[in-house]
């Protein structure tokens, strides 16, 4: 089954509470955490994770874009993270196996991302111990962005890994997923889906939630 992660970079952060009870029939809330180093932008921290966590039920899907998340790991699985993904670029190999380890230690998912330019490669000394793979369909950074039909190759050649070395793994795609791109990222063989824009945008959360999932 697809699932969808509504991102709430695009969600108005004055009414955070509000915005979050919108997406209620999704299957994450996908947080998305910018350094300003690691991307030419900064957004929310570890005190938005927190705050958000009661307001609901949904598991927080949050994507790290920051440098040497090894650093920051175990305080977002404290502030209430389930999933939480690390750049592949953020820092060296040894440092990502460390802050993997941090956030099973804590008993939550992790995941690795890909930037457009990281070649499905990347994830092979990772693949076995994560429960999923995250491939940027935009440069990471903004929302908004135009989708990059050229990653669906890259998508297509991880689902095959995932599924020789571990069947388990979600795949999930990242940046201008919306109703015209939805289904070529489900073919290529995502089972996860972030998309910010398209749902914030849309009049009926619900239904626009619904025709992302192919529904
Ligand atoms: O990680 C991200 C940007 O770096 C966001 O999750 C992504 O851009 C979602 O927004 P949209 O669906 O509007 O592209
Ligand atoms: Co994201």
């Amino acid at each position: 089954m697809v699932k969808i992660a509504p991102s709430i970079l695009s969600a108005d952060f004055a009414n955070l509470e509000r915005e979050i009870r919108r997406i209620e029939t999704a299957d994450y809330v996908h947080v998305d955490v910018m350094d300003g180093l690691f991307v030419p932008n900064i957004s929310i921290g570890i005190p938005v994770v927190q705050c958000i966590r009661p307001v609901t039920a949904l598991p927080l899907d949050v994507h790290l874009m920051i440098v040497e998340p090894i650093r920051y790991v175990e305080r977002f699985c404290d502030a209430g993270a389930d999933l939480v993904t690390v750049h592949v670029e953020s820092d060296s190999e040894e440092n990502l196996h460390g802050a993997i380890a941090k956030i099973h230690a804590k008993g939550k998912r992790s995941g690795v991302v890909l930037k457009p330019k990281t070649p499905a490669e990347a994830v092979l000394p990772y693949l076995k111990e994560v429960e999923l793979i995250l491939v940027m369909t935009v440069e990471p950074g903004f929302g908004g962005q135009s989708f990059m039909a050229d990653q669906m190759d890259k998508v297509r050649a991880i689902r095959r890994l995932i599924d020789r070395h571990n069947p388990d793994c979600e795949l999930e795609v990242d940046g201008g997923v919306g109703v015209d791109t939805c289904r070529t990222c489900i073919e290529a063989g995502a089972n996860v889906l972030v998309a910010g824009s398209a749902v914030y945008k849309a009049e009926d959360i619900p239904g626009r939630i619904r025709a992302l999932r192919g529904e």
